[in-house]
């Protein structure tokens, strides 16, 4: 079990990591999901004792990263698939991992199988990778050890959706033997195929957490109609809280029914209306984007 109470973290006056606290549980695979700098990195570098904190703590099964002895037979870790060494070959590096670790050799291929890297690959020089292999590779490196927990940062960066949903199984079955798994991304639609719990931070600090399930489910409604101008007057005079859809019409704080009567008895024909899955999740993963980049945000299977 990763532990993080309080944590905080400051670059000069800037607050990169602010008062995060959390737990990812064995069983669970946790998705860290935020913006491109959002704080998570930093937070996943203080847990794996490569930055220090400011304040608060970070704990792997009540200790501090730092303090485990031999740490890649309890903790995986992959924070950046493309810092492998180009010109060593993808089993060179996992059998000198395996020496340094004291992991019998025999690991290795356990662990080229279990990330179906083929032995024809794992000859080939990293620097000749794709990046969805580099990814490959990083997890295989990070389960040499065996251990009961991982933290991977990005690691669906460069995968196909076919590579996302072979990770899905890979973790899923790493959970289901009473593993923990903190995985961070910027994407909420790979996250969500990924994840079962969710945490959700912004400008370094937790907006949302809780199951998949909680966050996405959502009691509200999303609603487009051929007169949102009217529509809105009606659900504004009905005393109904809304908020403007980046995509055109709103994401509403009542059920699809109620919402339907009101834009009849306003005489509003409706283009869409369904339950509001998730839609407050993605309406406020949007804003959090859009307050860090500059330019419109874009990411698959959001924007529309
Ligand atoms: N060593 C450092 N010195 C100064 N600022 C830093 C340092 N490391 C991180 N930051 C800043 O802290 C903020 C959080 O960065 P971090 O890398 O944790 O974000 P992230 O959520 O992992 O983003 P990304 O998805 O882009 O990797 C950023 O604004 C970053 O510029």
């Amino acid at each position: 079990m990763i532990e993080v109470k309080n944590l905080s973290k400051r670059y000069g006056d800037f607050v990169a990591v602010d008062d995060v606290s959390f737990t990812c549980k064995p069983g669970r695979v946790t998705g860290f999901l935020g913006p491109n700098g959002a704080g998570k990195s930093t937070t996943m570098r203080i847990i794996t004792g490569l930055t220090p904190a400011g304040t608060g703590t970070a704990t792997i099964n009540g200790v501090a990263y730092r303090d485990i002895p031999n740490p890649a037979t309890r903790v995986g870790v992959l924070l950046d698939a493309s810092a492998q060494h180009a010109g060593r070959t993808g089993a060179e590096i996992l059998r000198l991992t395996a020496m340094t670790i004291g992991a019998p050799q025999s690991r290795v291929d356990e662990a080229l199988d279990m990330v179906s890297l083929t032995a024809e690959e794992a000859g080939r020089r990293v620097r000749n990778y794709s990046l969805g292999m580099r990814q490959r590779l990083g997890i295989a490196n990070a389960l040499l050890g065996d251990p009961q927990v991982l933290i991977l940062d990005e690691p669906a960066n460069g995968l196909d959706p076919a590579g996302i949903h072979w990770m899905r199984t890979l973790l899923r079955q790493y959970a289901d033997r009473g593993g923990a798994v903190l995985l961070s991304s910027h994407l909420l639609h790979e996250i969500e195929i990924i994840a079962d719990d969710l945490i959700v931070i912004g400008h370094g600090r937790i907006v949302a957490q809780g199951t998949k399930e909680e966050l996405l489910a959502g009691t509200g409604a999303v609603v487009r109609s051929a007169d949102d101008q009217r529509l809105g007057q009606a659900l504004y005079t009905a005393g109904i809280p809304f908020h403007e859809r980046q995509d055109g019409g709103f994401t509403v704080e009542q059920t699809p029914d109620v919402v339907g009567v009101v834009a009849r008895d306003a005489g509003v024909a409706l283009v869409e209306l369904r339950g509001g899955d998730g839609a407050r999740l993605e309406e406020m993963f949007l804003q959090l984007t859009q307050q860090t980049q500059r330019e419109q945000p874009t990411f698959q299977g959001v924007q529309r």
